[in-house]
């Protein structure tokens, strides 16, 4: 693709698009498929290089993975308790689910193990999935005093001990680390979040036989003898991938567009409500369930916007789509204030300096603030060269803004394969 890309102005975005499957349930997919004893044929996969990153974790584990027709997969596993002690280091790459997920998995491992990732993951936090872990008896060592990767894991003592544990931010990630961990616990595991975040390993969990019991933010679960696969699993598209459409067609005038066979699963459409709150035109239509997570098709028309407010609980369920909020918010009429948002400084890069800096040198009138965004309406927005700092999300969010105004180019636009692939392709169709 090369070092930069120029975005062009699009015209409005019409017909049917289909977004690549959901990144956070084809993760699972694989893990718990790779934990079960009969082949789970997994459907609209997620062919991108975080869900690789976790395939080829698996694999280096002993799962089997072979790739079918399209997006499709089987994967094979040998039972909850038959992965195998990898002979060289995981690589994670830039995908913090495939190691903060996997480390709740081979903290319960009688063998050793060890991980590393891109330049990014070696950055981002891993003390806070480290600690619940240990606190279950895993022995795991790790850079800068337990904080950083490069890390290992030792075989414990014994078996894990559940724990009930009450976390200091939303995070699904570490809420599944420790949920994985306690499958193979002693007693029960007890997760309690300050909100809700996305609840995809508890809904996969079930799906695979492993009982749950939740009570307003709390999981509880009780050590799994063995997991009882479903023969397949069908994942849907991902809202986060859906959210660049949401944004663009409702800022480009003259858009409608169709977005097929997208997850709705409650704890991820804060994009959803926090559009509409704007004045966003969205109509769900053919409601359905993909195995346990409900699905819809989405249409979106072009709409004035407003500015809003958000803070607390809607932050977890648009955790991933607040680079593309800022963008609508500067398209909107008055001001636009994000709070409770400082998860975001450890995300891929820090996205809340990345979207202020970037979209300032496009003409935006964005402020970072401690823990969010302050966006004022920008009408004079321009192009100009912008960094992705290597973030698929900041890559993407820069090309909706370039597209709705007067284009941009995007340096290190590469990293949009983290989570959508095709992405450019896509939007090349519309332009003006
Ligand atoms: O569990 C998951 O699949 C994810 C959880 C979120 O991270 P946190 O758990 O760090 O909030 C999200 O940002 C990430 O893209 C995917
Ligand atoms: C934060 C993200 O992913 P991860 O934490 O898995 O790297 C993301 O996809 O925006």
């Amino acid at each position: 693709m090369g070092a930069v890309i120029r975005i062009e102005p699009a015209a409005g975005l019409t017909g049917n698009i289909v977004v690549p499957g959901d990144k956070s349930i084809s993760h699972r997919s694989i893990m718990l498929a790779g934990l079960a004893k009969t082949p789970v044929l997994v459907k609209n996969f997620l062919f991108a290089q975080d869900c690789l990153s976790t395939v080829s974790c698996m694999q280096a584990l002993g799962v089997k993975v072979e790739q079918k027709a399209g997006h499709e997969l089987v994967v094979t596993g040998n039972g909850l308790r038959g992965l195998v002690e990898p002979d060289n280091i995981l690589d994670a790459g830039n995908s913090g689910t495939t190691l903060r997920l996997l480390l709740g998995i081979l903290a319960a491992q009688p063998f050793f193990s060890a991980f590393t990732g891109d330049a990014s993951l070696r950055s981002r936090p891993m003390g806070r999935v480290i600690k619940p872990l240990a606190d279950m008896g895993a022995v795991i060592a790790a850079r800068r005093k337990g904080r950083l990767l490069p890390l290992s894991i030792a075989p414990a003592a014994g078996r894990l001990t559940g724990i009930d544990y009450h976390m200091p931010m939303a995070s699904a990630q570490v809420k599944s680390a420790v949920l994985l961990a306690g499958m193979f616990a002693d007693g029960t595991t007890t997760v309690t979040e300050p909100y809700a975040s996305r609840d995809h390993t508890e809904r996969m969990l079930e799906t695979f036989g492993a009982g749950l019991e939740k009570n307003g933010t709390a999981v509880r679960l009780r050590g799994v003898a063995e997991l009882s696969a479903p023969a397949a699993i069908e994942v849907p598209g991902d809202i986060s991938s859906a959210a660049f459409w949401l944004v663009a067609a409702s800022i480009i005038p003259g858009s409608k567009v169709t977005l097929s066979n997208v997850g709705i699963n409650p704890t991820r459409t804060g994009i959803l409500d926090v559009l509409g709150q704007m004045g966003a035109d969205i109509q769900l239509t053919n409601e359905r369930w993909s195995g346990r997570e409900p699905v819809a098709d989405i249409t979106v028309k072009h709409a004035r916007l407003q500015g809003v407010s958000i803070d607390g609980a809607i932050i977890p369920r648009l955790v991933d789509e607040i680079p593309v909020l800022a963008v609508a918010a500067m398209f909107a009429a008055g001001r636009t204030i994000i709070s409770g948002a400082e998860e975001l400084r450890v995300k891929e890069t820090d996205r809340l300096k990345a979207v202020a800096t970037e979209f300032t040198k496009l003409g935006g009138l964005i402020t970072e603030t401690k823990d969010g965004l302050l966006i004022d309406p920008s009408p004079n927005l321009r192009s100009a060269v912008c960094y992705s700092y290597h973030d698929h999300r900041i890559a993407m969010a820069l090309a909706v803004a370039g597209a709705a105004a007067q284009g941009v180019e995007i340096e290190q636009p590469d990293c949009v394969a983290i989570s959508y692939p095709g992405f450019y392709a896509q939007l090349n169709r519309f332009n003006g």
